[in-house]
């Protein structure tokens, strides 16, 4: 499903993400690390945010040959979502639909599953962190994307939402949507069936069990 050939980030001096070959079959993958240990960093190379040397294919798309066909395969939630103050969820969730070429009843099914009120139509600068956190995992799942990629995903969620999230996760699974997820908090992420785990030091795998 996701190939890494000989991936490599820095920032600078500072930092060195060295992971070289990885391949990752269909399912969900958790990522583990303590602060600090690259998982962001990971997540958002694979995501397409960050430049990095190397590549990465997913599905048989290369992010490096097909960058706009590879980022529509990609669903991605950030540790601590930022979107300008000024638009609404529902502008953004126009745009994305029309990228991800996705249906308005997806999209109210996931309001629903997220439990997402009115509060869409309001600016996002009054938004609480739990409201931000919905909006980014919604738009995450707009389109039924190939790989979706979450970063915290359960941070700031309310128990009910996090259990939500967590049948949401397991149901997309099951109709062949790949995760990579990375958690601090172990009570809502060790409900799933992981296909593999990745154990990351310093920017290196020092652990990956399964495929
Ligand atoms: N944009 C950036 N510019 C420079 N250095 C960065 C940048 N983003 C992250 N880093 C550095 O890269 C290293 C890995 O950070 P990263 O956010 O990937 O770790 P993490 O495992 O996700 O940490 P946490 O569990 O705290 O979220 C850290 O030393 C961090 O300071």
């Amino acid at each position: 499903m996701l190939e890494l050939i000989d991936f490599r980030k820095s920032y600078g001096s500072d930092f060195h993400l060295e992971i070289g070959d990885l391949n990752l079959e269909a399912g969900i993958h958790l990522i583990l690390g303590e602060n600090g240990s690259g998982k962001s960093t990971l997540l958002k190379a694979v995501a397409g945010i960050h430049p990095f040397e190397g590549e990465i294919v997913l599905s048989g798309v290369s992010i490096s040959k097909d960058p706009l066909e590879y980022r529509k395969l990609i669903g991605f939630a950030e540790a601590e979502p930022l979107f300008p103050d000024f638009l609404s969820l529902e502008d953004l969730i126009q745009v994305v639909v029309k990228a991800k070429s996705s249906s308005p009843t997806q999209v109210e099914d996931l309001k629903e599953t997220l439990k997402i009120g009115d509060f869409s139509k309001q600016a996002i600068g009054s938004y609480s962190s739990g409201m931000l956190k919905k909006s980014a995992l919604l738009l995450a799942f707009i389109g039924d994307p190939k790989l979706i990629i979450l970063d915290e995903a359960f941070t700031t969620l309310d128990v009910g939402t996090q259990q939500s999230l967590t049948r949401l996760i397991e149901r997309k699974s099951k109709e062949g949507t790949s995760f990579l997820l990375t958690s601090h908090q172990n009570e809502p992420i060790t409900a799933f069936d992981f296909s593999s785990t990745i154990s990351l030091n310093q920017g290196r795998i020092i652990e990956h069990e399964g495929a």
